[in-house]
């Protein structure tokens, strides 16, 4: 898929992964809409985008995705401003341990609201055009990370809710390729911060630790690499994409 006139929302967008993954769309041509709930990181992001001479092909849109009703208004206003969706990145999460029902609404709740409304507009069986969704899950949503069950669990349901999508997307002819992406440890604020939101699972934090140093760490540029593989790669449909320091692999699901 050429990018060039396409349009994206991605949610999560001010800042970490979702950054990276608006910033390499729009390199690409693309047109995106940045939806999140931080309006000064926004803010920052929309000014360094004037800055590039992409601000024109960048809208920003307060959105909580834990709101069904702002993700609604926000493709919304997408599509009085741009005309259609074409490519979605539901990448907002968060790590609370703690707050599990808020993990669960943001990480997993809303990646279904917003694959959903997305189904809405781009489903070529009721008028749309087709196109891909992207979302983004982790390591954590194939192996099990000691510390934070709940984060585990939220990624887990991404990765199989993507898959089935994937395959309900195929046998009804939406046109619509859906793929998740699964990133090791990356250097962003929810990692730098993850050490405090692991609650009562605080203790095992060390193991955690082991992760990053066998595992490596990444940039958020890299993730966005490996996104905007799957948002231009027309072949693929229902995988996980893991990337890790040490290098990528789509993960091998047992067959039926
Ligand atoms: N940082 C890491 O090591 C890894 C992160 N991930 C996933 O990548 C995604 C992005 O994470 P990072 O970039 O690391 O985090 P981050 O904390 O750096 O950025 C997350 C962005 O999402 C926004 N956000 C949070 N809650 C929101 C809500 N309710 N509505 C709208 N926007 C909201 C934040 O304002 C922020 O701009 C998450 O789904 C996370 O689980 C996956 C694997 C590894
Ligand atoms: C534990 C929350 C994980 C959220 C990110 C994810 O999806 C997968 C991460 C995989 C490993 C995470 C390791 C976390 C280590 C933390 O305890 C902390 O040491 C990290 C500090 C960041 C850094 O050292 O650069």
């Amino acid at each position: 898929m050429a990018l060039s006139g396409k349009i994206a929302v991605v949610t999560g967008a001010a800042m970490g992964i979702g950054k990276a993954i608006t910033e390499i769309l729009l390199q690409n041509g693309a047109t995106v809409a940045l939806l999140d709930v931080n309006e000064p990181a926004a803010k920052a992001l929309m000014d360094e985008l004037q800055n590039k001479n992409e601000k024109d092909r960048a809208l920003f849109l307060k959105c909580d995705v834990e709101s069904e009703e702002q993700i609604q208004a926000a493709f919304q206003k997408t599509i009085e401003t741009f005309g259609r969706v074409d490519i979605l990145c539901n990448n907002a999460g968060i790590v609370d341990e703690t707050n599990w029902k808020k993990t669960i609404s943001i990480n997993l709740e809303a990646v279904i609201s917003g694959t959903y409304l997305a189904l809405e507009h781009m489903n070529k069986m009721t008028g749309g055009q087709g196109g891909v969704i992207v979302n983004t899950a982790s390591m954590t949503g194939v192996y099990p990370v000691q510390g934070c069950p709940v984060y585990t669990a939220t990624k887990h349901g991404v990765v199989g809710f993507t898959r089935a999508m994937a395959i309900n997307s195929t046998a009804s002819g939406y046109g619509i390729r859906l793929n998740a992406i699964c990133p090791g440890p990356v250097k962003t604020e929810l990692l730098n911060n993850s050490s405090l939101k692991l609650g009562q699972f605080s203790p095992l934090q060390q193991s955690a630790n082991q992760i990053l140093e066998v595992m490596g760490i990444l940039s958020a540029s890299d993730v966005a690499e490996a996104v905007l593989e799957l948002v231009t790669d027309e072949t693929k449909n229902g995988e996980a994409l893991v990337i890790l320091g040490k290098g990528k692999h789509f993960v091998a699901f047992p067959s039926m």
